[in-house]
């Protein structure tokens, strides 16, 4: 079988040495230069499956070669080595294109991790066909340029900030990114910063030793843990306490994280990409977030466009969501009328694409002979501005009672349907919201 076949490019022979052993070993041909001018010139004549290059080279520096490899060879993945500390060229490397960084001294378990990941996107090995067209559904110029975004993404260890309004699909974009990637068949672990308790964050996060606090029965392995080898998910990152953001930030930077009550701290190999509807930029400047971890964080932003944005991609979203309920209701595809699907165009959808999920969603419940006509999509109607709309003619409890549905359904799609925090949220316990779901025909 042909070998894997990689570029090492420093101008320090032991250290290529080093490089060219620990790649040997692993079965992976390799080739050398010494510098900038060298590694042009190997690159032209040889087809190479990984480049790996020191940032300090004679003739110029790593960032100009991950240039040069994006703009010749992007299928290749580049990853430099960075000077010890020197955080701010990994992440003008990642910026600039780079798939990875290391950090010298070159930790050699760290290294192999690397290479497997850069090998497995080879064009050798993925027979696989990016997932994303198939499932962020949209023929907008706006959502091929997410697509393509996430096709590009996925194949770095960058961490990248998911940007857009609530309900947009910056869920969805990172699960693509992260099944997209080399890390596709490890775990994706999505986590609701704004749902975990903030006394529980530590522990949630990092894991506990047994006996480490009063209800440590067992030991427990926190997110970062679970995660190992693949992406953790920070969803409303924004909602993060301040000593969480300090934690977190240490256990990024160190690539360790130390459970609550153990001696050791523990390796941990996970990408990290974030989301959050709020202005994280705004929050730094106003020192509700902290500016080193959103700089760790926000190495690459992907903003998702808001549903009316690109009214045009809503009928073809519609009819998927449609086909999915009937396929899950066990009946045919309800169909829109014209004047229906001319009533979505032309809603502004606030809550984007979860939005049109639930609108349809109740339509078809309401629909007679699996038409469903403008009447039974309930759009709500364009407010004078105070948020409320007057209910003409509405008995009082009617209207106290979508008032409350619509406070309960905010709550559940701010906390992502965690009842648990969505009665937090609305001032009840569990029980009155579980109460008020059941009156209400919620869930
Ligand atoms: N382009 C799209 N194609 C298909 N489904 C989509 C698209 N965009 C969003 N969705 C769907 O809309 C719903 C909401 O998406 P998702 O949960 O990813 O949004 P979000 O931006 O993370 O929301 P929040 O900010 O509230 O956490 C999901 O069911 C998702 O599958």
């Amino acid at each position: 079988m042909e070998h894997y076949k990689a570029l090492i490019v420093d101008d320090e022979p032991d250290i290529r040495e080093l490089l060219e052993m620990t790649l040997g070993r692993m079965g992976i041909d390799t080739t050398t230069a010494a510098d900038l001018g060298e590694a042009f010139g190997r690159l032209r004549d040889q087809r190479f499956d990984l480049c790996l290059t020191d940032m300090r080279l004679p003739d110029g520096n790593g960032i100009e070669l991950v240039g040069h490899i994006q703009e010749h060879h992007p299928e290749l993945p580049v990853a430099v080595i960075t000077a010890f500390g020197s955080m701010e060229t990994a992440i003008a490397a990642l910026k600039a294109g780079a798939f990875d960084f290391v950090s010298k001294p070159v930790d050699l378990t760290v290294l192999r991790g690397l290479v497997e990941k850069a090998l497995k996107l080879s064009s050798r090995t993925t027979g696989r066909q990016p997932a994303a067209e198939q499932r962020l559904l949209g023929e907008s110029p706006a959502i091929h340029r997410v697509r393509e975004l996430i096709a590009k993404l996925a194949r770095s260890q960058a961490p990248v900030y998911i940007s857009g309004e609530s309900g947009t699909g910056k869920e969805l974009v990172a699960r693509l990114i992260h099944e997209n990637g080399p890390r596709a068949d490890m775990p994706f672990v999505p986590v609701n910063c704004g749902a975990i308790p903030s006394e529980l964050m530590e522990s949630e996060f990092f894991g506990h030793r047994k006996g480490s606090f009063t209800g440590a029965l067992t030991d427990k392995p926190g997110l970062f843990q679970a995660a190992h080898g693949g992406t953790l998910f920070l969803d409303e990152a924004a909602d993060l306490p301040m000593h969480m953001q300090v934690k977190l930030l240490r256990a990024i930077q160190e690539k360790a994280v130390r459970p609550i009550g153990a001696q050791k701290e523990v390796k941990i190999d996970v990408r990290i990409l974030s989301a959050t509807h709020k202005d994280l930029g705004e929050l730094v400047q106003r020192n509700a977030f902290r500016q080193d971890l959103y700089y760790r964080i926000n190495v690459i932003e992907l903003h998702v466009p808001s549903l009316r944005d690109h009214p045009e991609d809503i009928p073809l979203l519609a009819e998927s969501i449609l086909r999915r309920l009937g396929g899950q209701w066990g009946q045919d595809t309800p169909q829109l009328d014209p004047a229906a699907i001319r009533a979505l165009t032309g809603y502004p959808f606030p809550g984007n694409v979860r939005e049109l999920e639930n609108i349809l969603e109740r339509a078809m419940t309401l629909c007679e002979g699996n038409v469903i006509r403008t009447e039974d999509l309930h759009l709500p109607q364009p407010s004078g501005g105070s948020g409320v709309t007057t209910a003409a003619g509405e008995p009082l409890p009617e209207y106290l009672g979508e008032l409350e549905r619509e406070a309960i359904l905010q709550a559940l799609e701010e906390t992502r349907w965690n009842r648990t925090a969505a009665a937090r949220k609305l001032g009840i316990t569990f029980r009155a919201l579980r109460y008020r779901l059941k009156k209400l025909g919620i869930e």
